[in-house]
């Protein structure tokens, strides 16, 4: 089950608690059962979640079973969120390193688990932040690897060491590692050889290379797709060196999420970051409370801010604001707003991160989601400035001038040019009028908006916080009931301004989204029709 899919289970079980009549301990045992068979499908281990599950009970049931049903759904969910929390919060710290000398970190795991990429990500994350960092390859068991780390060496201008003739791990690591010390290098990485649990003599070799390496910290990389096997090999890593982080790699849109759970539970040592991709800044600092946010299909407001600050979306935010007010919105807009997604990630990630939004997409493949915005991409990119900025004109021989040229204005683009645009982008025209379509919808809804003042944040804030029914009802009008529909409806919706404006604002949230006084939800929510 991915991750996005547990949130919706857990909330499934729970929102059974809100219709019934009365929650007795019965009640309270079919939901647990049921949020343990949704944990156990997601790879959380099978020992892990009984445990979580008693603790759970045992607080529950500690409180009267009088109290309301909804409160007592309210009271579960929060031990969830406790109980999971907790099990991904170990008593211990990760190793800080320390400035000014040299930290040697050896990453250990599974083949495949992703300890090339990672050590360059690693690598990458202290180099950006002025430490003297360097990378050592002992994997001598994988052909490629060292060519790997080279490749990635060049791309980062990160040195590394390596000796293809060599075939010694243990004398890789120690001469590696020296060579860097002597050089005064902050920050050194090394790569050991993956293996099996089963693969006895090449757990010896990790061990002789630790003796040689004397790391300051041991790092378990684990592959978050490989399932139920994790605890066991987790702990079979556990048993041979003393394991002080994790990271965790793969947990990109279709990656389950569990496993993390099970790792941290078999090694005692806390996660410190997630890989969610293959690029090198593709890794985030693990935060536990965050992630279940995101587990359990909370969202991750933090994250998605953080992302939404990488991104530079704020740095346009005030012409958009203006924009906006006027009543604006062109196909140059609604790339814009595209584009903007499209540099915070990938879709899957940030749907995780928007509280309510996998709930809205409703099993919808986020990645199909992510191609045909890349596929809307190359729709704008065979389009002329023009008709980006919402000018549909096409050039005719004038008919009083003979020789010359004339426009003829119209309300769209025409279908000939619709033809040659989706033939340019290499997209079915199918899906350039879905474009299109969705471009108008938007641009009606912003327009009706526009008209009603609610196009102003900060009308929209105040109107929020003095009639939200109102609000919402004046929201109701101005949108198609389709696109209505697929956001999940008005009661999600308000659900949504709510959470928003609890954390923070939401004129204030909503503009740095870069989605202008629109909705939340739709990638092309914001500013207003332009008539010309
Ligand atoms: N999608 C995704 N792919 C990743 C991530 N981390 C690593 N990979 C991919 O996983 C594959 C294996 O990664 P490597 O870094 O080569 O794994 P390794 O642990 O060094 O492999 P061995 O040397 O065989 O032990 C590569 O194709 C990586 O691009 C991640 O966070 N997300």
């Amino acid at each position: 089950m991915v991750l996005q899919e547990l949130g919706s289970k857990i909330n499934g079980a729970l929102s059974k608690l809100n219709t019934a009549s009365v929650v007795d301990e019965a009640a309270v045992d079919s939901v647990l059962k049921e949020i343990a068979g949704a944990l156990l499908m997601s790879d959380v281990n099978v020992r892990t979640v009984a445990e979580m599950r008693t603790n759970i009970k045992r607080e529950v049931m500690q409180d009267s079973i009088r109290a309301g049903s909804t409160s007592k759904a309210k009271q579960i969910r929060n031990a969830v969120f406790n109980e999971l929390v907790r099990l991904l919060s170990p008593d211990v710290d990760a190793y800080r390193p320390v400035k000014g000398k040299a930290n040697v970190f050896m990453f250990v795991g599974l083949q495949g688990s992703g300890k090339t990429t990672s050590i360059a990500k690693f690598a990458n994350y202290w180099a950006r932040k002025g430490w003297k960092t360097a990378m050592v390859c002992c994997d001598t068991f994988r052909a490629g690897a060292l060519d790997q780390m080279k490749q990635n060496a060049i791309k980062l201008r990160i040195p590394y060491f390596g000796n293809p003739l060599e075939a010694d791990p243990v004398k890789l690591a120690e001469e590696g590692t020296k060579h860097f010390r002597d050089e005064g290098y902050e920050i050194i990485l090394v790569d050991t050889s993956g293996r099996h649990q089963q693969e006895a003599e090449l757990f010896e070799e990790m061990e002789q290379v630790m003796d040689v390496v004397e790391p300051d910290e041991v790092i378990f990389v684990m592959d978050s797709t490989i399932g139920q096997a994790v605890a066991d090999q987790a702990s079979a890593f556990k048993k041979s060196v003393p394991v002080g982080s994790v990271i965790i790699t793969k947990l990109d849109g279709h990656a389950k999420g569990g496993g993390a759970l099970s790792a941290v539970a078999a090694t005692n040592a806390p996660i410190t970051f997630i890989g969610t991709g293959e690029h090198f800044d593709e890794m985030e600092r693990f935060d536990a409370r965050s992630f279940v946010s995101r587990l359990m299909g909370l969202g991750d407001m933090r994250g998605f801010m953080e992302k939404l600050a990488d991104s530079k979306a704020l740095e346009k935010s005030p012409e958009m604001m203006e924009r906006l007010q006027k009543g604006q919105f062109t196909l140059r807009d609604l790339r814009d707003q595209f584009k903007t997604i499209l540099n915070m990630g990938s879709l899957g990630q940030l749907v995780s991160m928007i509280p309510g939004l996998s709930q809205m997409m409703q099993g919808q493949d986020p990645t199909a989601a992510q191609k045909n915005i890349e596929g809307f991409m190359n729709c704008f990119d065979s389009m002329t400035e023009d008709e980006l900025d919402g000018i549909y004109r096409t050039r005719i021989p004038d008919p009083k001038l003979p020789g010359k040229y004339t426009y003829v204005y119209e309300k769209q683009i025409s279908e000939s040019r619709l033809r040659r645009i989706a033939k340019g982008a290499g997209v079915p025209l199918q899906r350039l009028y879905l474009l299109i379509q969705q471009h108008k919808q938007f641009e009606g809804m912003v327009g009706k908006l526009g008209k009603k003042g609610l196009m102003n944040d900060q009308r929209m804030q105040q109107q929020m916080q003095r009639n939200p029914n109102q609000l919402m009802q004046q929201l109701q009008s101005s949108m198609d009931p389709r696109m209505l529909q697929q956001m999940g409806g008005m009661g999600n919706m308000m659900e949504m301004f709510k959470g928003m404006t609890e954390g923070g604002g939401m004129a204030d949230m909503m503009k740095q989204m870069g989605l202008g006084g629109g909705l939340p939800g739709g990638p092309g929510a914001g500013r207003g029709g332009r008539r010309r």
